[in-house]
């Protein structure tokens, strides 16, 4: 039985059940359950917070998790990103009240709150820059409103907490992230379990992406239409019962579909539909 780490709250914890469950695995149905088995799939779902997920995994008890990059490198736990999964993306950056910082060099001898010590060190060290870390549990933007440090390093998503708390970014952002999955350094990257979980993943990814897209054309006009519609590996094209012309099936990626059906039916290309991917094994 594969045993999966699964965000038991917060930003991750949504999408990724969402993601699950579209790939056809049992998800729980309150969010107070703390792990459910999934006989048919032959898994079994830890639901766990979002920062202990790569220690888990780490400790090979786990086979692996869906976690945030930045926690993952926060945890400096023996694990590693094998598929990143889309959601719940972020930069990472520093911040602080207008005029206090340009670059990171501008915080030597100053006291940054974060609630990411792990990267916060690791990113001043890097730079050599000599700067005093406090470790909060979250809501750090208020740190600097009440004196406890000049600087935040954090989350920033839309922007809106930090405008909200009258903070600026500055410097290059830290790092950017977004739900991943994670197993063990170094752990055997065949096992045919962790293989066909991954799939199911990947296939949810394509089906989010791509529609299928199904047009007529003539077939003078095929060469033109096939570079608007390549395919993952080359299109479908089949003989219509009029002669001088053919039927394309093609997946295009979803958010060029509407400019893609403009530029077909431009060079003459007719009865262009479109329609969702529910599952896809590539
Ligand atoms: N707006 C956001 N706020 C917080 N985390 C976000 C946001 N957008 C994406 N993330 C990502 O979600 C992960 C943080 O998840 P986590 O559950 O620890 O934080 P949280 O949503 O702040 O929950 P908590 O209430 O426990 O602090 C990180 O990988 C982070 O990059
Ligand atoms: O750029 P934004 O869209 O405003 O999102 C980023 C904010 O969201 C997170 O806080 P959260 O609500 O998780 O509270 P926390 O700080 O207590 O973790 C993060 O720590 C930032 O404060
Ligand atoms: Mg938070």
């Amino acid at each position: 039985m594969l045993r999966i780490a699964v965000p038991n709250k917060g930003s991750l914890s949504g999408p990724a059940a969402d993601m699950l469950h579209e790939a056809g695995y049992q998800q729980r149905r309150e969010s107070k359950e703390l792990r459910i088995v999934d006989p048919e799939n032959e898994v079994e779902f830890f639901y766990l917070r979002p920062r202990d997920i790569a220690i888990y995994v780490s400790s090979g008890r786990l086979d692996i998790g869906i976690t945030g990059r930045d926690l993952l490198i926060d945890s400096g736990a023996n694990a590693e990103e094998i598929l990143p999964l889309g959601f719940a993306r972020s930069t990472f950056r520093f911040a602080a009240k207008p005029g206090t910082a340009e670059g990171i060099d501008d915080l030597a001898g100053k006291t940054v709150a974060t609630s990411y010590e792990g990267i916060v060190a690791k990113h001043l060290a890097d730079s050599g820059v000599d700067a005093s870390v406090v470790h909060l549990d979250g809501a750090v933007e208020t740190a600097i409103e009440l004196g406890v440090a000049e600087v935040i390093a954090d989350v920033v998503e839309t922007g809106t907490s930090l405008r909200n708390a009258g903070l600026e970014v500055f410097g290059e952002p830290i790092m950017k992230s977004e739900a991943i999955v994670v197993r063990r350094t170094g752990a055997d990257a065949e096992e045919p379990k962790v293989q066909q979980f991954l799939r199911r993943l990947q296939g949810v990814l394509v089906a989010r992406t791509y529609v299928m897209m199904d047009y007529d054309c003539r077939v003078e006009q095929l060469e033109k239409a096939v570079a608007l519609t390549p395919g993952l590996e080359s299109p479908t094209v089949s003989p219509l019962h009029n002669e001088g012309w053919v039927a394309v099936r093609a997946m295009v990626p979803a958010k060029e579909a509407q400019r893609i059906m403009d530029d077909l039916y431009a060079i003459g290309a007719r009865a262009i539909l479109t329609t969702a991917i529910h599952a896809c094994r590539l």
